[in-house]
């Protein structure tokens, strides 16, 4: 694995690709996120209460998408931002899992979900392998620790090896 500082920078310099605000091109990048994981992910939209049958045109014009890509896309920005210190990183980790509690999803998609944001990175610029394995190696540390914080809180949680 390479350095924390390494892996940060390089997913700090893929993020330009998905910034966000509150310009036209930023509010979109956030709904392009969502439109990506309905159209390709359908599965996941099970979680998504009221959106399980949201096509990627649904997605387009729901102002819920247009608030909760800027969310998402803040929480990636904040993990490729806060690599480097690992005590915050983890401490986010641990609070994204609180905050998803009730929605009892499959432990495996803590890591899962990595795989998503890449593809859905390449859809919006062209990825180096250095850039992907940074975000693999990322989400790997985001994971494990969504698997312990699971397990310290009684939850079904993702024992061993998670690759
Ligand atoms: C495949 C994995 C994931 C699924 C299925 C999932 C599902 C959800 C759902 C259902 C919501 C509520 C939004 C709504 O219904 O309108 C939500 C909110 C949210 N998710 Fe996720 N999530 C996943 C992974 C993640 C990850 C890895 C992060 C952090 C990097 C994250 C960050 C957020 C944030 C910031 C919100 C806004 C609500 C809040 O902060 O409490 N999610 N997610």
């Amino acid at each position: 694995m390479s350095s924390p500082s390494e892996i940060k920078n390089l997913c700090q310099k893929s993020l330009e690709a998905a910034k966000i605000g509150t310009g036209e091109t930023e509010v979109q990048n956030g709904i392009d996120f969502y439109k990506f994981m309905f159209g390709n992910f359908p599965d996941l939209r099970v979680y998504f209460k009221g959106a399980e049958k949201f096509t990627p045109e649904d997605v387009q014009k729901s102002d819920r998408f247009k608030k909760q890509g800027q969310r998402i896309l803040l929480a990636c920005h904040i993990l490729g931002n806060t690599f480097d210190d690992e005590m915050t990183f983890k401490a986010y980790a641990r609070e994204t899992v609180n905050r998803h509690r009730q929605f009892k999803m499959d432990p495996p998609l803590w890591k899962a979900f990595f795989a998503v944001f890449v593809a859905f990175l390449e859809t919006k610029t062209k990825l180096d392998e250095k850039t992907k394995k940074a975000w693999d190696d990322l989400g790997e540390v985001f994971a494990k620790e969504c698997y312990r914080h699971l397990k310290d809180c009684g939850l079904p949680t993702v024992e061993g090896e998670t690759k």
